[in-house]
């Protein structure tokens, strides 16, 4: 008999997959030999979202989407083949706080795991705890512009901004399609005061990647933005658990 799904509150983590290693593919870590945890769930439903199986019950089953998976779990995992560099994406990571900050403080207890560091990618609408933050060694925020089809109130929460502005750890990630969607990206780190900037190209293809790439890195750099790539696209396309 399959043992109840239930997710035992501050020890279990509602997962999606787990995989590595790989290489960060976005951002300031680009290149970086990592693990990657993506967490289930998220609340909203940008059009262009490239992992719809977190959340998404009209086009995928979500019930053979997630794994309930405790701490220890994470740790053995992690154990079984360090790594420097893990990254906490999602869906929405934030919609996990308190076990999600029992599973950093549990990595940063190991001694095995001192100095790994710890990428949470998040969409900036829901404020991390002080405890994550502490525990946290970047938050990569990807802020989401007006061709992500979600109202501006869903997206674009000034108090969340400001509050992860002021933790010191945020590096900002903006997803963009044509270059006029770079005014929107000034408008939003001059008013939030968001740097570093790192303006990465919408696509879940390889060609659509390295198209937008090639039309944003002239604009961008004129801007001394940083440009970032999705190098697990260009590599693997949108294969799964890369
Ligand atoms: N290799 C790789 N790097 C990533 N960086 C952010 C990812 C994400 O899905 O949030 C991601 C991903 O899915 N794969
Ligand atoms: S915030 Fe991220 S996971 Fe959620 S719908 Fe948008 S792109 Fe998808
Ligand atoms: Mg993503």
């Amino acid at each position: 008999m399959k043992p109840p799904t239930v997710p035992a509150p501050d020890r279990d983590l509602v997962v999606n997959e787990t995989f590595g290693p790989t290489f960060q593919g976005e951002g300031p870590s680009t290149g970086r030999y990592a693990h990657f945890i993506r967490l289930f769930g998220c609340h909203l439903s940008c059009t262009w979202c490239d992992t719809p199986h977190t959340h998404d019950p009209t086009r995928y089953d979500l019930t053979a989407e997630q794994r309930i998976l405790s701490i220890d779990d994470i740790l053995s995992w992690l154990a079984a083949a360090p790594v420097d560099l893990l990254v906490i994406t999602g869906g929405e990571p934030m919609l996990q706080p308190r076990v999600l900050e029992r599973l950093l403080l549990a990595i940063r207890d190991r001694s095995l795991a001192t100095d790994i560091e710890i990428e949470i990618e998040t969409s900036g609408t829901i404020p991390p705890t002080d405890l994550l933050t502490a525990a946290a060694t970047r938050f990569n925020v990807s802020p989401k512009l007006a061709h992500s089809g979600l109202r501006r109130h869903q997206r674009i929460r000034p108090a969340v901004l400001r509050h992860l502005a002021g933790t010191g750890k945020a590096v900002w990630k903006f997803v963009v399609q044509e270059i006029d969607d770079l005014d929107e990206v000034q408008e939003l780190t001059e008013a939030y005061d968001l740097h570093p900037v790192w303006i990465m190209p919408e696509g879940t293809d390889s060609s659509t990647v390295l198209t937008r790439m090639r039309l944003l890195a002239e604009p961008v750099l004129s801007r001394r933005w940083h440009l970032s790539p999705r190098l697990h696209t260009l590599l693997w396309e949108n294969d799964r658990g890369r």
